[in-house]
């Protein structure tokens, strides 16, 4: 910053400046805010508003922009999204009352976190910052949304589940110490801070006993006891430290944020970021939306509260099955209750966000149009509340929220508040008449003047005989007479010029600056009393806000609860049966979103049985686009659903509960962060074999398909193993592949089943019947669905003239290593044989193999060439599986 001509006013400016580095300042100039220097030229960039100059002339002109301050929050908000921190410092006093300089202060930062301005939130996000501190015994993290008041706190032992914690509560901002990387440890596993807004705070704002006294003061409680925090250092340490950065934001005490709720993270299924992505929980893999996405089949709420709550119960589905059944005990009813739980929506519709209306009101940012709007979702309450007290049983729907209909506070803003009551809160006009006597009397008084003006209007038309004078309002002159410049000859003595303008002259008179002073009086303490009245609505608002808190927490439960109900009608779910058991089955299953996306078509329902005695590890084989990946995610989308409480798409299910879901599904590129895609295919494997449990479910498809083919199958075939034997009782595992090399594993191996999708060839015509069936298969079906894709008609002639010559070979040397083995030989010496055959049968089988579709000419390219390597070099099997194989001889 070069240095600038130091006026009292850029001094002002600078020493506010100081105290907000990372922020951009928006500096409150009379109806403007400005902006200076380097947060000039970052704003104007980012806002695309032009650069100025505040001094052009000068040497040194101080870069500027500014935004009309009666559409400031659209600028903040778009400034925010970019990741930008907006201080707004205000004119905290009178200008007619300043000496010299106006006073200004800070009164509020805008962080990516912490955006109060509903047209810019998502409604059914919440919009949490999250702090996060490490030391002995792991991380602490805590999250809270200012915007509906949830404070959530947990402790993790390890930085790699703090960043997959952090990811699935999906925060918008972190707040970290000063000294975080520090621990090289957990910066490098929490990389989350490469891409969230970072704020900084001082190393010491997480201490232990600075932290719990803060929290001790905010909450207004002698210990932490009462939150289950008492124990857990770390998340307290997070929790104070991000209370003292979000009170430091928004420059006051957060009152609406009455309570800490602490978490575990085992407490829930356990669904990793990447597996939550594959799955496409919350959004489309493809283009991040939420069309595609299993939310947009179960997300039918109809408030704010239910969205933001149903988006939550996806990503933390439970593990214990007797709150599960709860869930499913009060879906069960709304299923059922239909014409019941068709009124309640319909209240529902008319209810607005009440959680966010809450903490707007609190903070002091509600507007009469927010009051009004908090109104008119209360006037549901008592319709609302009878009918679920009527009607439901389950505690979940009624419990004893429902004894306070809120009719003193939605009597109270129906009697005050207008509906047509504008956006600002100091420009009048929110107040009913009949609610303040003071009020009305002023009111009067005003509107009485309108009709003055009128009259006096009339009076000097007539004194003067200028039939087109009219008295005016500005806000320069105040109140004039204007008389176009053709009348002006006749214009009294009296009159006292003020301004010529092109067509016309502007007057005042004594009678005039009289009038001036009543009328002004009388609109302004109209005003300011209405500003008054309003601030007192608002405190008793506010008094009440446990009770709102109350009813906004059912409502969220209802509006889920009856969504999942009708989706669970109006798509032929059945309710599982959710238990400590060891059995998945799903039986006549359907994938809930694929189902949707079939118009016309029908979905082919398929049974999926796993248990841990004789079909653990379920290996699926099946040509291309046979529907095994379908069936893969359909099994663990039905065990999502069921233990977040839903129905499933299914005429039967029982749902052993899973503690975790694995998937290792498709190609997904990491190269933008210096990885290659077989190498995430193998730390996702890693990821899978270190984490699991004898309650996990792993969904594998086609892993080892990014390395050559012999590696790829070997390592498919050890991790099968790895999964079967796990800690000897194995873990339950679909295993979606193209090696069909691996059904032979159920020869060695008593709780692997083969299965494969079936298809019907006629013709040499391939049809889908996505039906799964047990046994293997050996068959790929490659060429006719390479075929299908439009591949010429002379490549896949000849492609089946090499498949040919191929299967040929094959059938003797499988009657060859048949008869080398002899009858009662060992197993693994056949598996063995089929595993490792020569180099131009390794060859052969692998061109079968080669899924030509899915290739880049590069990669093609890259096959070819290996296998004329191996063809001209004949090598030994990789020595690995032989090891492997013979250690378990
Ligand atoms: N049960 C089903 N009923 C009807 N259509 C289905 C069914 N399962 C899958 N499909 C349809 O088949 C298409 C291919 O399914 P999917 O991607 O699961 O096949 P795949 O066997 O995994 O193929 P690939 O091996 O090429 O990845 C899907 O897009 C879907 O439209």
């Amino acid at each position: 910053m070069s240095a600038p001509k130091v006026t009292p006013m850029v001094r002002q400016y600078l020493s506010i400046k100081a105290e907000h580095p990372d922020s951009i300042l928006f500096f409150r100039m009379g109806d403007f805010y400005e902006m200076f220097f380097e947060d000039a030229e970052k704003a104007s960039k980012a806002l695309d508003i032009t650069l100025t100059s505040r001094n052009k002339n000068d040497p040194d002109p101080v870069p500027m922009c500014g935004v009309p301050h009666h559409s400031a929050n659209g600028y903040v908000a778009r400034l925010v999204e970019q990741g930008f921190k907006v201080a707004i410092c205000d004119q905290v006093q009178d200008p007619s009352e300043a000496k010299g300089l106006v006073e200004r202060k800070v009164v509020q930062v805008v962080t990516p976190g912490m955006q109060l301005d509903g047209r810019y939130l998502d409604a059914s996000q919440n919009n949490f910052v999250c702090a996060a501190v490490t030391g002995r015994g792991g991380v602490g993290l805590a999250f809270l949304d200012i915007s509906t008041g949830a404070f959530l706190v947990t402790q993790v032992t390890t930085p790699e589940s703090a960043f997959q914690e952090i990811l699935r509560m999906g925060p918008k901002e972190l707040v970290l110490p000063e000294k975080f990387e520090e621990n090289a440890r957990a910066a490098a596993a929490m990389r989350v801070a490469d891409q969230l807004p970072t704020s900084r705070l001082e190393s010491k704002d997480f201490e232990n006993a600075r932290t719990r006294d803060r929290l001790l003061e905010h909450f207004k409680t002698r210990s932490l006891e009462g939150f289950g925090i008492q124990d857990l250092p770390l998340a307290t340490r997070a929790a104070g430290a991000l209370l003292h950065y979000v009170q430091q934001a928004q420059r006051q005490e957060i009152t609406h944020v009455t309570k800490i709720q602490a978490y575990f993270q085992d407490q829930f299924l356990w669904i990793d970021d990447n597996s939550a992505r594959n799955l496409e929980l919350l959004k489309n893999i493809r283009n991040g939306t939420r069309q595609g996405a299993l939310i947009s089949v179960l997300d039918k709420t109809v408030t704010a509260m239910g969205a933001r709550l149903m988006s939550y119960l996806l990503r933390y589905p439970l593990i214990d099955p007797q709150v599960i059944n709860l869930r499913l005990d009060a879906v069960e009813q709304a299923k059922d209750l239909a014409r019941v739980r068709d009124e309640v929506r319909e209240a529902l519709k008319e209810v607005h966000d009440l959680e966010r209306l809450r903490s707007r009101t609190a903070l002091g940012h509600a507007n009469g149009r927010d009051l009004a709007a908090m109104g008119e979702s209360l006037k549901q309450l008592p319709r609302l509340w009878a009918l679920l007290k009527e009607n439901f049983e389950s505690p979940l729907l009624c419990g004893d929220a429902t004894d306070d209909g809120l009719t003193d506070v939605a009597d109270l803003i129906d009697r005050s508040i207008r509906e047509d009551a504008p956006p600002g809160v100091r420009d009048g006009g929110m107040i009913k008449p009949g609610f303040n006597e003071e009020l009305d009397e002023v009111a009067a008084l005003a509107t009485d003047v309108k009709g003055l003006i009128a009259g006096l209007e009339a009076q000097e038309k007539e004194r003067t005989g200028i039939s087109t004078l009219k008295v005016r309002y500005n806000k320069v002159f105040g109140y004039y007479i204007e008389i176009s410049k053709n009348q002006t000859k006749s214009i009294p003595p009296h009159y006292v010029r003020k301004q010529t303008l092109v067509n016309a002259e502007r007057y005042i008179t004594d009678e005039l600056k009289e009038f001036e002073t009543k009328v002004l009086g009388a609109e302004e303490r109209r005003v300011a009393l209405e500003y008054n009245i309003f601030t007192q609505i608002v405190d008793r608002i506010n008094g009440e806000k446990n009770r709102l808190e109350k009813a906004s927490h059912l409502i969220a439960w209802v509006d889920v609860l009856t969504a999942l109900g009708h989706v669970a009608d109006h798509n032929g779910y059945c309710r599982p049966v959710v238990d400590m058991g060891q059995t998945l089955d799903l039986q006549e299953s359907r994938h809930p979103v694929v189902e949707k996306m079939l118009p016309g078509q029908r979905f082919v329902p398929n049974n999926i049985t796993m248990n841990n005695l004789d079909q653990q590890i379920l290996m699926i084989t099946g040509p291309n686009m046979a529907g095994k990946s379908t069936v893969l995610r359909q099994a663990a989308l039905c065990v999502i659903m069921a233990q977040m409480g839903s129905f499933v798409p299914a005429e039967k299910a029982v749902v052993g509960v899973v503690d975790k879901i694995f998937t290792r599904v498709g190609a997904l590129d990491n190269l933008s962060q210096g990885e290659s895609t077989f190498m995430v295919e193998m730390q996702e494997t890693a990821n899978i074999l270190n984490n699991v449990s004898h309650r996990s479910l792993v969904i594998l498809d086609e892993i080892g398909r990014g390395t050559s083919t012999f590696d790829g199958l070997s390592i498919a075939w050890a991790v099968a193993e790895y999964l079967h034997d796990y800690k000897d009782h194995g873990v339950k595992t679909m295993f979606a592949t193209h090696y069909h090399e691996l059904t032979d594993l159920t020869k060695t191996h008593p709780r692997v089943k083969n299965f494969n999708i079936a298809v019907n060839e006629w013709n040499d015509e391939i049809i889908f019947l996505h039906s799964l069936v047990e046994g293997g298969t050996n068959k790929s079906y490659g060429i006719q669905v390479a075929r299908l894709a439009g591949i010429p008609a002379s490549v896949i002639r000849r492609s089946k003239q090499v498949l040919q010559t191929i299967e040929d070979s094959e059938e003797a040397r499988v009657a060859y290593s048949a008869k080398a083995s002899g009858k009662g030989g060992k197993k693994d010496v056949q598996v063995q044989m089929s595993l490792f055959p020569t180099p131009g049968e390794l060859a052969a089988q692998a061109l079968e193999r080669m899924d030509i579709n899915s290739m880049t000419p590069l990669e093609a390219m890259n096959v070819l060439s290996e296998l004329q390597q191996r063809v001209k070099r004949p090598e030994k099997a990789p020595a690995d599986v032989t090891a492997e194989t013979e250690d378990q001889e």
